[in-house]
Formats: C-alpha cells, structure tokens, sequence
C-alpha cells in the first residue's frame, strides 16, 4: 500500500516534491499547503492535489478567493504517515515544535533549517542507514547535497586530507523579484568559514575538521556553481572521472560541447524536456577535473532548486523503512525521475 504523503508548503521546493511523490508507486501525495490563494494555489487544485490552508486564520481568505480548499493542516495531518515540510527557511523548526511533535507525525525538514533541531542529516548517499526510520530529519541544503555526493565519489577513490571549496551562490530563484544582489557580489556569509562545511559534516561525521568553505553570491538565478579543492592521500586524473561515472546523481559536462556555463547547462536541461527545467543531477566539468600533486580540483554547478528533490524521495523510504537498500531507492527514485 502507498504511504501517505503531506507536503507542508507549496513553493519552490513543495511543489517539485510533490510532483516527485506522485510519480512514486509506493507513495501517494495526500495534500498540500498554501498560505495564500495565489496561482500557485489554483495550480496545485487543477493538477489534483487536495489543497489546505497552512495557518488555519487563513483559511478563509481562500474561500473568499473561491479558491477550492479542503480544510487546514489540522483536518489532514493525523491521515499522514510523513510530512515533508518545505516552509521557508527557519520556519520547518516551528512546524516541528508545534506540530509535527504534538501530532506524532514523522517529518522531513529543509536545509534552510539547522542540523540542531532535527535528529540528524540526510543524503542518500551516505547517511540513508543513519536514518532509516527515525522520526525528524532534515534534508540537508542543496549547496550541501552537490558537495555530498562529489565528496562520495572522490572518497570512493581516496582518503580525503583536507578540503576547501570556494561556493558561488545564485542571488536568488527566477521567480523571485526581491532578492539580490543585481550588480554586486557580495561575500555571504560575510564571515569564513561558511555553514557549508559544518553542514557536511552533520551529513558526513568522518569529515570533521577537514572542509573549509567560503561563499558568496552573485546576480544571477539560473544555478549555483562550486570550485572545489581536496587534497588527498594520492589519486589519478582518470580515477576520479571513473569514480564520477559511477556515482549516481553526478555527471560531467564537457565544455567543449558548448557545455561550457550555466546558461548552457540549463538550456541541456530544457532541451532534454526536464519539468521546470529540472536538473536533478549535479554536472562536473569534465575539463576542471585535474590532480596536482595528490590535490584534486574541480568545478561543479548545482541547480538548487532540484537538486535535493530525489534526496527527499528516498528520505522518505529510509524514515518510514519501506526499503532498506539505499541504492535500491536511489535507483528507483531515478528511474521514476528520469534521472540520467
Ligand atoms: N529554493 C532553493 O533553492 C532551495 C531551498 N531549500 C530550502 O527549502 C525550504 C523551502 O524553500 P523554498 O521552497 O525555496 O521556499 P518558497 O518560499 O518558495 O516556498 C515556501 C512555501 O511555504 C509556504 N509557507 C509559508 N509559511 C508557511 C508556514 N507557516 N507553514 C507551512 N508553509 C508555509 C509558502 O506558502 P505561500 O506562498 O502560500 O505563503 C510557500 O508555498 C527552505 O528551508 C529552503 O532553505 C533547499 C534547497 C534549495
Ligand atoms: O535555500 C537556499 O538558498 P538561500 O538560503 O540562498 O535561499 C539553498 O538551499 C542554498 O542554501 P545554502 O547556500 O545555505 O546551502
């Protein structure tokens, strides 16, 4: 029988991992939640999903929109054996508290939330065992997520000494009008190290003391990009492209086939018919990958709006123990995804 799924607020994130959970055939979307009856609301009604009010004083702003709402989170939450909680940032800890623990409900948190509140980090890749069926996790941030799974394939290899990544963030998504910056680039965090780092290592216990990450943000939407360097015990040029190759969820891009920025990676994306322009993967330019004395470099982009959306997925399989095989969930997750 599918799980119940309730994904606690429909935006960037929500509305992806919805989608995602639809497509699974162990899992079923039971609602999601809006604080506000805008097109994303009347979206979500005319492609199916039950529609609920996240804060119930909303409620009737909905109606008085004649916008078709089932009721609030409280009429559907104890039907849910798992809410995936994609509230803004700072806000899943709330939810946790005042919710999701009152009501005994399992849940997944964003990594717009710190590692603290939660009972620990996921990614499929390395703590999918951790994990398995415990009751509050969060999904760590999609920054994170890119350099999970490219540290698993070069720890596939080697042993990592030392790391330190440089993080170019996207000022904002594409459907945000009020973030920046428009014409500047700003150290953020101004202070270094960077939560990167620390955040890894919630994921990835062994690489405490080892990563060091500074970012910042520049003007644009499209994807965040990474230069990474890590010093290993010893390694090859050609072992890390295999390592690569055989890790799921990452891939290299050649610049020579005009894969050469994020604005092309992009438009790969929407030419191979990705909804939303989704790429779930996190693409590796082939020609950054070198090793210089035991040091590998490379650079890497990550598209954040979707790249922890199959993270999500299987960190639902792990939490409610329906397979207890991470790479069997991962494999399943891409092939109902899509993914490469
Ligand atoms: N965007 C990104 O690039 C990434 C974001 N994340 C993380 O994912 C989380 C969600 O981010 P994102 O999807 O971008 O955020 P959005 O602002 O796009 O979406 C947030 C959604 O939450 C709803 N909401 C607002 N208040 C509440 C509440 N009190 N309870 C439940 N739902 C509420 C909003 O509804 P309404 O619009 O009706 O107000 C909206 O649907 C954050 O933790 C973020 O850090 C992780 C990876 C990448
Ligand atoms: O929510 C995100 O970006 P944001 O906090 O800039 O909106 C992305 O997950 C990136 O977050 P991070 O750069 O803190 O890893």
């Amino acid at each position: 029988m599918a799980v119940k799924v309730l994904i606690n607020g429909y935006g960037s994130i929500g509305k992806r991992v919805a989608d995602a959970v639809a497509k699974q055939d162990d899992m079923e979307v039971i609602g999601v939640t809006k604080t506000k009856p805008d097109f994303e609301a009347k979206l979500a009604v005319e492609k199916g999903y039950k529609l609920f009010a996240a804060i119930p004083e909303r409620k009737g702003l909905f109606e008085e929109k004649g916008v078709e709402i089932e009721g609030t989170i409280f009429d559907v939450i104890e039907d849910a054996d798992i809410v995936v909680d994609c509230a803004p940032g700072g806000i899943g800890k709330d939810n946790l508290e005042n919710i999701y623990k009152k009501y005994k409900v399992k849940a997944i948190l964003q990594g717009g939330e710190k590692a603290k509140f939660v009972e620990d980090s996921f990614n499929a890749l390395w703590s999918y065992d951790r994990c398995y069926g415990k009751d509050y996790i969060r999904v760590v941030s999609c920054n994170t997520t890119g350099l999970c799974r490219t540290f698993y394939a070069v720890d596939s290899v080697t042993d990592i000494v030392k790391a330190r990544v440089v993080l170019i963030r996207r000022g904002a998504d594409p459907n945000d009008a009020k973030r920046g910056p428009i014409n500047a680039i700003v150290p953020n965090p101004p202070t270094v190290p960077s939560h990167h780092g620390p955040d890894v290592v919630s994921v990835v216990p062994k690489f405490e003391g080892k990563i060091l990450t500074s970012a910042v943000i520049v003007p644009t939407t499209l994807m965040h990009m990474h230069s990474l360097m890590i010093e290993t015990t010893g390694t090859t040029r050609d072992a890390i492209l295999d390592a690569i190759e055989k890790t799921p969820r990452v891939f290299t891009v050649s610049a020579e086939d005009g894969l050469n920025s994020t604005a092309t990676i992009i438009e790969y994306a929407r030419d191979l018919g990705r909804p939303r322009y989704d790429l779930w993967e996190i693409p590796i330019w082939e020609e950054s990958v070198n090793v210089v004395d035991n040091e590998v470099f490379l650079m890497q982009a990550v598209h954040q709006e979707s790249d922890v959306i199959p993270e999500n997925i299987d960190c639902i399989r792990a939490m409610l123990q329906m397979e207890d095989d991470n790479m069997k969930s991962i494999e399943k997750t891409n092939k109902s995804l899509g993914i490469k």
